[in-house]
């Protein structure tokens, strides 16, 4: 913690970065794969053409992940060839495995992301195999991959804690991290699963990872069970990370993960950034909207703090 200043975060070195942020939104499949009622084919689409009208650049539009364990994402094809793509933005999905990839290229995605664990009980729970099985399954789909130039991302998750084995070593997730990026993925997101981090952990934790991976290729992603998710940002902005994942309307939970609340709200991250004059591109009007209309389409509280003002004051 000797070397944590928050204050840097308003001096030039952040300021210079304000070209480069890079959000990731994840609201369409992190945010809805975890519902229990199936939200519509048609719902979907709709938050998706929506969002991509807020000039959000990269949308995580569905997972490629068997239906028996995920069924909320069984629509994925569907979803995949209904909506409208807007120039200019990349519409992604997660892909498990060779069948997933295969899936995915077949409707046209723009990205895949494979996703592994930093916890050997999260990664048997989530897909059924250890952390070294799940890699080696992972790189029949990188090289597919390369063959059709189809970028890969990849997520470590639990990076902050684990909701089988509790605290979980950052060399645990360096060690994961280093093996994705050897393989090819070209951004790896840390993600903190169940939302336990603090800007102390989380600064202890992107100390490690930044000695052996630059920070131009990592990305938060964060759940705001505890509420720190902002202020763990606001900590990765200060390493020179620029690149996050949200949820619009806070969205999400992972069907692996009892108890994870959303992933931190998208408006509440533009918001902020807007604040610290780091401009995303993204129309924070527009975005509340698409917040408030999800939240009402699947009769969810809307959990961005930002959405809710703005509802109030207009
Ligand atoms: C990985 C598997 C498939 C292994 O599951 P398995 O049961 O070990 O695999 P399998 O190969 O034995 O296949 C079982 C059945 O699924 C089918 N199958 C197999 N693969 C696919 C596929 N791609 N698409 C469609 N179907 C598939 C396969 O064909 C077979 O069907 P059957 O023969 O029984 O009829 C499974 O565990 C799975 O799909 N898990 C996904 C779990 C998931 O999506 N979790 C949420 C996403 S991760 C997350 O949220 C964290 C993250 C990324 O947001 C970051 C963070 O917050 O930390």
């Amino acid at each position: 913690l000797k070397t944590f200043k928050p204050a840097l975060i308003f001096n030039t070195r952040v300021q210079k970065f304000s070209d480069f942020i890079k959000i990731v939104e994840v609201g369409p499949r992190d945010g809805l794969q975890n519902e229990k009622e199936i939200v519509s084919t048609e719902t979907k689409v709709e938050l998706i053409n929506r969002l991509s009208e807020c000039n959000l650049k990269f949308i995580e539009a569905t997972s490629f992940v068997s239906p028996k364990w995920v069924p909320q994402m069984k629509d994925h094809e569907q979803v995949m060839q209904t909506i409208n793509r807007r120039k200019g933005t990349k519409y992604s999905a997660l892909a498990p495995n060779l069948k997933g990839f295969k899936s995915a290229l077949a409707s046209k995605v723009d990205e895949v992301a494979v996703f592994a664990a930093a916890s050997e009980t999260f990664s048997q729970k989530n897909i059924n195999c250890s952390i070294q099985e799940s890699l080696k399954r992972f790189r029949p789909v990188l090289d597919a991959a390369n063959e059709h130039n189809i970028p890969v991302r990849g997520y470590v998750s639990c990076v902050l804690g684990c909701p089988y084995e509790g605290k979980i070593k950052p060399s645990s997730v360096v060690a994961v991290a280093e093996q994705m990026v050897s393989m090819g993925c070209y951004e790896i997101s840390l993600g903190d699963t169940i939302g336990v981090g603090t800007p102390g952990s989380t600064n202890n934790l992107l100390s490690e990872v930044l000695h052996s991976i630059s920070n131009e290729i990592i990305a938060l992603h964060c759940h705001d069970t505890y509420g720190q998710a902002l202020a763990n940002i606001l900590t990765g902005l200060d390493k020179g990370i620029t690149v996050f994942d949200s949820s619009v309307a806070g969205l999400g939970g992972c069907p692996y993960a009892k108890g994870a609340s959303g992933n931190v709200a998208s408006e509440d991250v533009i918001y902020m950034l807007n604040g610290l004059g780091l401009n995303s591109g993204v129309d924070l009007e527009q975005l509340c909207n698409v917040g408030n209309f999800i939240s009402s389409s699947i009769n969810r509280r809307n959990a961005s703090k930002v959405g809710q003002a703005m509802l109030n004051k207009n």
